[in-house]
């Protein structure tokens, strides 16, 4: 099976362009000032403009206004978006842009149910549910939580590491997986050697 990878957190060209060369399918850009992985609209554009053709740049966003998202993807075509916060379906499909919808997973969630709340989202992300931190947190949910057929595509995220990502590919067969933190030497910067790792075991598992 082709799982696709999404390196998230890129915040420089060096980064951004080694994920690429491993492999990368899409390159995740936090606009969401509190995260350390926070890059401005004018320098995530402007790696944008340096990434190789088929590779998709997401802009991530945690129930940004409307203003601070017009920003971001009006410096690109290329952009799609993903909604990583409260976000409903109305709001995400305003943009007119192809989305992804972040699902916080936690005990007792219909995830079925919840993911029938965004028809028109290109893929759901299922991430862990951490109390008062929206993403990026490193923790895994319990997979077993996320039925066998749901009706989008399935963007697996969540404390993904290149130790776990096997297990997690074979036990959910995600459509494509999402990593930020189990990839990182430091926070906002990434490891090659653990992209590398992560990339071929996703690809190659
Ligand atoms: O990466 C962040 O800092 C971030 C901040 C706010 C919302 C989402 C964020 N990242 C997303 O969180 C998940 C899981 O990340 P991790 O692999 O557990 O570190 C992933 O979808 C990131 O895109």
């Amino acid at each position: 099976m082709n799982c696709r990878v999404k390196i998230c957190g890129i915040t420089n060209i060096e980064d951004a362009l080694m994920a690429c060369r491993h492999g990368a399918d899409a390159l995740g850009f936090v606009f969401y000032e509190k995260s350390p992985r926070y890059v401005t609209p004018e320098m995530a554009n402007s790696i944008l403009a340096q990434l190789p053709p088929f590779v998709t740049p997401v802009a991530l966003f945690v129930d940004a206004d409307e203003a601070s998202i017009r920003t971001v993807i009006n410096g690109s075509p290329r952009w799609i978006i993903q909604f990583h916060g409260a976000e409903i379906e109305a709001e995400c499909l305003s943009y007119q842009r192809p989305y992804m919808k972040a699902l916080r997973i936690k005990e007792g969630d219909n995830v079925a149910a919840l993911v029938d709340q965004y028809p028109t989202a290109s893929a759901m992300l299922l991430d862990a549910y951490k109390a008062g931190v929206p993403g990026g947190t490193g923790e895994v949910f319990d997979w077993s939580l996320i039925p066998k057929k749901l009706t989008k595509p399935i963007v697996l995220a969540g404390g993904l590491t290149p130790n776990n990502i096997k297990d997690a590919i074979k036990q959910v067969a995600p459509y494509a997986v999402d990593v930020s933190g189990g990839v990182e030497l430091s926070k906002g910067v990434k490891s090659e050697l653990k992209v590398q790792e992560f990339i071929s075991g996703a690809k190659c598992g």
